[in-house]
């Protein structure tokens, strides 16, 4: 468990690649029946030939076919294949789209059931079957959850499924708000243990559109958007009628790309709280609206960490949040280096890397961002101040 992983990785290599990490927590094992770290390396140097996929969650009724359809009659010029998930023996869904689709190519299948607990494996099937068998009929897989989804599991199968990760690569996690109701979904009090979809829906997107912005005054859409901005700091956000957004806000996004946190972080940073080195920094976006037990906590600092400091922390973090810890992106300027260390990962899962050469006059400030329950935002401050050099 005293694997320096980070420390070794920038001490005996000043290539760029990736690491991925696997700690024995109680989430990973739910995936994945390992009991022991899971290191998964490969050169970021390399080309990457993987098939995009945009997974779309949101409420019941949110605008998710809305969007898809949307998506399928734009002019992006790329190919999509759809996965539409459905309960239900009628595809309602799947017609409807299938009727406004453009494109003959689309490809679009379906299957019965919540691909987020008892078809997780068919959608690694249906995956597998289309890089397999279609792959050059298209150049982008969206997936479309039921709106009861959890994403979790869902992003899990990317990150967790060998095969899947060999030949597909998560793109982003587009999640459509629907402002008329969605604070009253998000404020729902559920028994304990059990998960408020609207809420994890949120969390975990990496873009969110705030749709069906005519049904709601100025000021609702203000309330509505500082309680998502509170759950989540990370996401980039846009109003929307009827998914109407541009397509470069949902596809393309590179939502898991060490090459894109930086820009990412910057953009959740920015709007953070009063930063560890004692000044402030715009665009507040934690006022504080009523305690929700997922949220996000960003930290801005100046200074270099140890990564040897780092490597302890995240691993203790980790450790401990794991299962809680729902997103986080960090850039770190590192002692001795003239590269930041960029990461990002999704529970346990911990992915980074050397990203490029800090610029002369590039001011080196850190900048990270966790989502995820019940975060402890004081211990988080503290526990990343440790690691200052
Ligand atoms: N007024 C208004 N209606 C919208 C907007 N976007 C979508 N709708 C309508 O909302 C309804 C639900 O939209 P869908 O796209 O089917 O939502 P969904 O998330 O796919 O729904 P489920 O699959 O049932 O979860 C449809 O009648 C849409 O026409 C919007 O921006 N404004």
């Amino acid at each position: 468990m005293g694997t320096k992983l980070v420390s070794q990785f920038l001490h005996s290599s000043r290539r760029a690649f990736h690491f991925m990490r696997t700690l024995n927590s109680e989430t990973r094992n739910n995936f994945h029946n390992s009991s022991s770290y899971y290191y998964y390396y490969y050169s970021s140097l390399a080309i990457d030939t993987r098939v995009p996929a945009t997974i779309i969650t949101g409420f019941l009724g949110s605008g998710k076919t809305t969007l898809l359809n949307h998506i399928l009659t734009s002019q992006h010029g790329k190919r999509i294949a759809v996965i539409e998930n459905e309960f239900g023996e009628v595809d309602i869904d799947g017609s409807l789209v299938a009727s406004h689709s453009s494109v003959s190519e689309d490809i679009i299948m379906v299957n019965n059931g919540c691909l987020c607990c008892t078809v997780r494996g068919d959608l690694v099937k249906m995956l597998l079957e289309l890089v397999r068998k279609k792959r050059d009929n298209f150049d982008h897989i969206v997936i479309e959850t039921t709106g009861l989804a959890k994403p979790a599991p869902v992003i899990e199968t990317f990150c967790s499924d060998e095969l899947v990760s060999k030949y597909v690569k998560l793109d982003g996690v587009v999640t459509l708000v629907d402002c008329k109701h969605a604070m009253q979904h998000l404020n729902e009090v559920k028994p304990r243990f059990v998960v408020n979809e609207a809420v994890e829906q949120v969390a975990y997107a990496d873009r969110i559109i705030m749709n069906k912005i005519d049904l709601v005054t100025e000021s609702e859409l203000e309330i509505l958007t500082k309680k998502i901005k509170h759950i989540n700091g990370m996401a980039q956000i846009k109003q929307a009628k009827f998914g109407s957004v541009d397509m470069d806000f949902v596809l393309g996004v590179g939502g898991y790309d060490l090459e894109r946190i930086e820009s990412e972080v910057e953009c959740s940073s920015s709007a953070s709280h009063q930063d560890d080195c004692g000044h402030e920094h715009k665009g507040h976006h934690h006022d504080h609206v009523h305690d929700s037990a997922v949220s996000s906590v960003s930290i801005v600092a100046e200074g270099t960490i140890d990564l040897d400091e780092v490597d302890d922390w995240l691993e203790r973090v980790i450790g401990e949040k794991g299962e809680d810890l729902y997103r986080m992106k960090g850039v770190l300027s590192v002692d001795g280096s003239n590269q930041p260390y960029v990461f990002q990962g999704v529970h346990s899962m911990l992915d980074g890397s050397l990203g490029k050469t800090w610029e002369p006059q590039e001011k080196r400030i850190n900048k990270l961002v966790f989502i995820g329950r019940n975060l402890d935002e004081v211990a988080l401050r503290k526990g990343f101040k440790g690691c200052l050099a």
